[in-house]
C-alpha cells in the first residue's frame, strides 16, 4: 500500500494572509485524517510564511496517523524533531530563501553531514527520509547516511509528464529499484497531482508514500477537501 500524506503548508498559507486563524491548521490536519489522509506532512520554513514552528508543536499534539515534518537540518529543525519525536523526518536541503524545494540532496558531497543527522534524528525514534534525485550515484551514499527512507523529488517527472509519460517516469523506476534493491523504502513528493499520480503509482507500485500538498489544495476548491481526499486515495489503489 502506498500511503497518502497530505501536506498543509498551503492551508497555513491561507491562514497568513489575514493574521488570524482562518482556517485553522489542526482543525483541517484532523479533518484530512478524518477523510481518509494517512499521514500529514508540513515543512516549515526560518521565515514561518506558512506553517509556523508553533503549529508542529500544536499539531503533535492531536495527528493520530503518521507525522511527517519536512526541512533542511538547522539547528531549529533539530530542535523542533527532538521535541517533537515525530513518526517521519524528511532532510531537504533548501537554502533558507528556496520559494520551494527545488533539488534533492548530494549525498556524496553532504555524506558525512547527513549521516550525523540522521544517527542523531533516529536516536529520537524518528524515522528519516532524505529528498534525492532520481540519479543512480546518490543512491549507495545516501545508504551510507544510514537513512530508512528517500524521498524521490517528482517536479522533474511531473514537468515531462505532459509531454512524454513514459520518459517521464522511466528514471524514477530505475532509482527506485535501485533504492529497494540497497533495502532503504521509497517515498515520492513535490508537484505530484491528479493527472500524474495514478501513472507514477502504476510504474513504481512498490512507493511507501507520497506527500502532496499543493494541488491537492487546489482541487480542494473545486471538489471539497473530503472528495479531493478520497481521489486522491483512489488513484494509489492498484
Ligand atoms: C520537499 C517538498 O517537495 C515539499 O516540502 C515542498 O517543498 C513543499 O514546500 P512548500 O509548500 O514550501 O513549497
Ligand atoms: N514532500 C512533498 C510535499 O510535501 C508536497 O509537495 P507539493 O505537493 O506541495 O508540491
Amino acid at each position: 500500500m502506498t500511503k497518502l500524506s497530505v501536506n498543509i503548508n498551503k492551508i497555513a498559507t491561507i491562514r497568513n494572509a489575514r493574521g488570524a486563524n482562518n482556517p485553522n491548521v489542526v482543525q483541517v490536519a484532523l479533518d484530512a485524517e478524518r477523510f481518509g489522509a494517512q499521514g500529514i506532512t508540513v515543512h516549515p520554513r526560518p521565515d514561518e510564511r506558512h506553517i509556523r514552528y508553533q503549529d508542529v508543536l500544536d499539531l503533535s499534539e492531536v495527528v493520530t496517523t503518521e507525522f511527517n515534518i519536512e526541512g533542511y537540518p538547522d539547528t531549529r529543525f533539530m530542535e523542533l524533531i527532538k521535541r517533537v519525536k515525530p513518526a517521519q523526518a524528511t532532510l531537504v536541503p533548501d537554502p533558507p530563501t528556496a520559494i520551494t524545494s527545488n533539488a534533492g540532496w548530494d549525498t556524496i558531497t553532504h555524506q558525512s553531514f547527513l549521516k550525523d543527522v540522521v544517527a542523531e534524528l533516529q536516536g529520537y525514534g524518528t524515522r528519516v527520509s532524505i529528498f534525492i534525485d532520481p540519479e543512480e550515484k546518490y543512491f549507495e551514499p545516501a545508504k551510507t547516511t544510514g537513512t530508512d527512507r528517500v524521498e524521490l523529488y517528482t517536479e522533474p517527472y511531473a514537468v515531462q509528464f505532459t509531454k512524454n509519460k513514459q520518459e517521464a517516469v522511466n528514471p524514477y523506476v530505475k532509482a527506485a529499484e535501485l533504492a529497494r534493491s540497497l533495502g532503504l523504502g521509497i517515498n515520492a513528493g513535490h508537484d505530484l497531482d491528479l493527472h500524474n499520480l495514478k501513472f507514477l503509482k502504476e510504474n513504481i507500485p512498490f512507493l511507501d508514500e507520497v506527500s502532496i500538498g499543493h494541488a491537492l489544495v487546489c482541487d480542494a476548491l473545486y471538489y471539497g477537501l473530503e472528495n479531493t481526499i478520497q481521489m486522491y486515495r483512489r488513484q494509489l489503489e492498484i
